[in-house]
């Protein structure tokens, strides 16, 4: 059995594309797990299937576990439907588990896109914990305790400010990504701030660990670092392979601007 697939980047967060009638009755979940290995399959941060009439993007992590949104993904999502004519409309809609997300293409080549990600949300049902995590110390193994902050913004995310993100994420992103606060789990935002209109940010996601960027925890970071009085409301987001344009809009929208490059076509043999 051969599947059509594709794999694209954005900013370093890699993604293996496969449109939705090629896994019909599949469980997508083992599906993303065999694709996404790095040494016995194409090897990706997460799988996403994208859905025509009306077009959706369901997203998985690489360990198969089913996530709302993905910030990197969408914009792959984008430069995969203008590369395969499914969309070539400049403006559209996208259902995600998260909701209905605005697509903006900016420029075909380089392809660079914006995505209105709504509005970040605090509810504690959706986070996964039993009372507001904004500012609290949370020890964690080896007697080290972190400042931790949570929200949603398209999925769970959590901010904690650092001198060191990428040694951070790596100390100490599982624990906390895995601490019993929070019941499913969260991302994990290593954010340095530079200046008031730039941050350096390194993730440990959910179902996938260390990752060269996440879109959506960039937007969380923003959110994050303006309530706080730290930030303006507009940022350059460094991440590992590229920069993420961020803007939080007067009506609360966060705006992700960024690109998104496709790396292969091809057959996965099964
Ligand atoms: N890399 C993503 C987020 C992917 C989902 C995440 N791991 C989760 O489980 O919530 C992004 O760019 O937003």
């Amino acid at each position: 059995m051969r599947i059509p697939i594709a794999k694209y980047h954005g900013c370093g967060n890699d993604f293996v594309l496969v449109r939705a009638s090629w896994v019909q009755d599949r469980d997508p979940a083992a599906l993303a797990r065999m694709l996404c290995e790095r040494h016995t399959g194409i090897g990706a941060d997460g799988l996403i299937i994208v859905k025509e009439n009306p077009l959706e993007m369901i997203f998985y992590n690489q360990d198969g576990s089913r996530a709302p949104m993905c910030g990197n993904g969408i914009r792959c999502f984008a430069a995969y439907c203008r590369d395969q004519g499914i969309e070539q409309r400049a403006h559209y809609a996208v259902q995600t588990l998260a909701g209905i997300q605005q697509v903006h293409v900016r420029t075909e080549t380089p392809f660079q896109v914006e995505i209105d990600m709504g509005m970040p949300k605090e509810d504690r049902s959706l986070i996964g914990i039993a009372s507001p995590i904004w500012g609290q110390k949370i020890p964690l193994d080896g007697g080290v305790c972190v400042q931790a902050y949570s929200l949603f913004m398209g999925t769970i995310h959590t901010v904690v400010f650092s001198d060191d993100p990428a040694g951070d994420a790596k100390r100490i992103g599982a624990s906390l990504c895995a601490h019993p606060l929070y019941a499913y789990g969260t991302n994990v935002n290593f954010v340095q701030i530079l200046d008031e209109e730039t941050m350096r940010v390194c993730t440990y996601e959910r179902g996938c660990g260390v990752t060269l960027a996440c879109g959506s925890g960039a937007c969380a970071s923003l959110v994050c670092a303006h309530r706080l009085g730290k930030m303006s409301a507009h940022a350059t987001v460094c991440l590992e392979k590229g920069t993420l344009d961020i803007t939080i809009q007067a009506d609360g929208h966060v705006c992700m601007s960024g690109p998104a490059v496709r790396i292969m076509e091809g057959e996965m043999i099964i």
